[in-house]
C-alpha cells in the first residue's frame, strides 16, 4: 500500500498523524512512536525493533493494521536499516489476531475496507526487503500467527501457556486462502490439513517440532535470541537475499494480488451472513464470560 493511501486511512480511521512523536531513547537512539506500533532502533546497527501496543491483546485493527504498515514502509524506505524484529508490548499475548469488533456489525464498505487493509498488512510483511524476525513473546491465534508465519524466522518463548496457530473453525470461520498458502509453505500440506481443519493452536514444543517456529527459547531470552538471529541473516549481503526471497515468496503473493478484488467481495459476501455473524457475536460472548 502506498503510503499516502496509508495516510489517508489513518485519516478516515480518525487517528492523526501529528500525534506521531520522535524522542531520544537512553542509548541517543531516536525513537519513533505512534498510538498502537511503537518502534526503536536496537544496538544491533541496522535492526529496529518493532513493539504491537493495542491492549488489551493487540488485536488487528484497522488503525493498528495501518500504523503496521506505515512503520514497515517507513523502515524499509530509510536505509539504515535492514532488519526488523517484531514482538510485542502486551505482556502474554503476541497478536490475538484480526479484530473481532471490525468484522461484527458492520456494513460492507467497513469490511472492503478492514479486509483490504488486512491483505495490505499481509503483502507488506510477507513481501518486506527486510529481514523479518518474530520474538514471539506470548499466545498468537490466527491473525498473529499469519503475521508471524510471514517473517523469515520465528522465536517462540518456551511458555506452554502460549498458543500459536490458525484457528479460523473454532470461530465458524473458512480460513481465507493466502492465511493457507503462508501455512502451507511453513509447515507442509499434510499438517497444515490437520491444523486448518481442526483449528488447532499449538504449544510451543509442538509448535517447534510442526517447523511451525525455528526456535523455541526460555522467555527472558526471545528478543536477544531473535536479534543474534538477524546477526546471522544481515551476513548475507542484502540484493542476494532479497532476490532468493522474492523467488521463492512471488508466487505466493502473486496468487493474492491476482485475486484481491475477488477475495474482498467473498470475504464481505461471507462475513455479511446472519449465520456467521451470530457465530462471532456468541465467540465474543464466550471471551466476555470466561472472565466472570
Ligand atoms: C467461502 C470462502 C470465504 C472466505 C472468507 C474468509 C473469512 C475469514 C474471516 C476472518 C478471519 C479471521 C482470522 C482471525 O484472526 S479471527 C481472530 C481469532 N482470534 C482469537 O480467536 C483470539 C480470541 N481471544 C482470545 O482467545 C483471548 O482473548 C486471548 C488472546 C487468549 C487473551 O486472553 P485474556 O488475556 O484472558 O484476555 P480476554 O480474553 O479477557 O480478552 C481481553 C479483551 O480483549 C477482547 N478480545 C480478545 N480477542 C479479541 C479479538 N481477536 N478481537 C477483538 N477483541 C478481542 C476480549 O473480548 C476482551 O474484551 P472485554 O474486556 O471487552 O471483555
Amino acid at each position: 500500500m502506498a503510503l499516502a493511501a496509508g495516510r489517508a486511512m489513518l485519516m478516515r480511521s480518525g487517528v492523526r498523524l501529528g500525534t506521531q512523536a520522535a524522542a531520544r531513547g537512553g542509548n541517543g537512539a531516536r525513537r519513533f512512536m505512534n498510538h498502537r506500533v511503537v518502534v526503536e532502533p536496537n544496538t544491533v546497527p541496522g535492526v529496529a525493533v518493532i513493539k504491537f501496543k493495542n491492549p488489551p491483546v493487540n488485536s488487528l485493527t484497522l488503525e493498528f493494521l495501518t500504523e503496521f504498515v506505515i512503520c514497515l514502509e517507513k523502515l524499509e524506505n530509510d536505509k539504515t536499516f535492514r532488519g526488523v524484529v517484531l514482538t510485542s508490548d502486551c505482556p502474554g499475548i503476541f497478536s490475538a489476531g484480526l479484530d473481532l469488533r471490525e468484522m461484527c456489525g458492520k456494513n460492507p464498505a467497513h469490511y472492503a475496507e478492514y479486509w483490504r487493509a488486512v491483505q495490505e498488512m499481509w503483502l507488506k510483511v510477507y513481501l518486506s526487503n527486510l529481514v523479518l524476525v518474530a520474538a514471539i513473546n506470548g499466545t498468537s491465534p490466527a491473525g498473529g500467527c499469519l503475521i508471524a508465519l510471514s517473517c523469515d524466522y520465528r522465536v517462540l518463548a518456551d511458555n506452554p501457556r502460549y498458543r500459536m496457530g490458525l484457528n479460523e473453525t473454532l470461530l465458524g470461520l473458512v480460513v481465507p486462502f493466502w492465511f493457507k498458502d503462508t501455512l502451507v509453505n511453513t509447515i507442509g500440506h499434510r499438517a497444515s490439513e490437520r491444523a486448518l481443519q481442526l483449528g488447532l493452536l499449538f504449544p510451543p514444543a509442538e509448535a517447534l517440532q510442526l517447523g511451525m517456529v525455528d526456535q523455541v527459547v526460555p522467555e527472558d531470552q526471545v528478543q536477544s535470541t531473535a536479534l543474534s538471529v538477524m546477526t546471522q541473516w544481515l551476513a548475507i549481503p542484502d540484493h542476494v537475499r532479497q532476490l532468493t526471497k522474492n523467488m521463492i515468496r512471488k508466487a505466493t503473493a502473486d496468487h493474492l494480488i491476482k485475486h484481491q478484488e475477488a477475495d474482498i467481495q467473498n470475504f464481505i459476501n461471507f462475513i455479511s451472513r446472519d449465520s456467521i455473524q451470530k457465530s462471532l457475536q456468541v465467540y465474543l460472548e464466550n471471551l466476555k464470560q470466561k472472565k466472570h
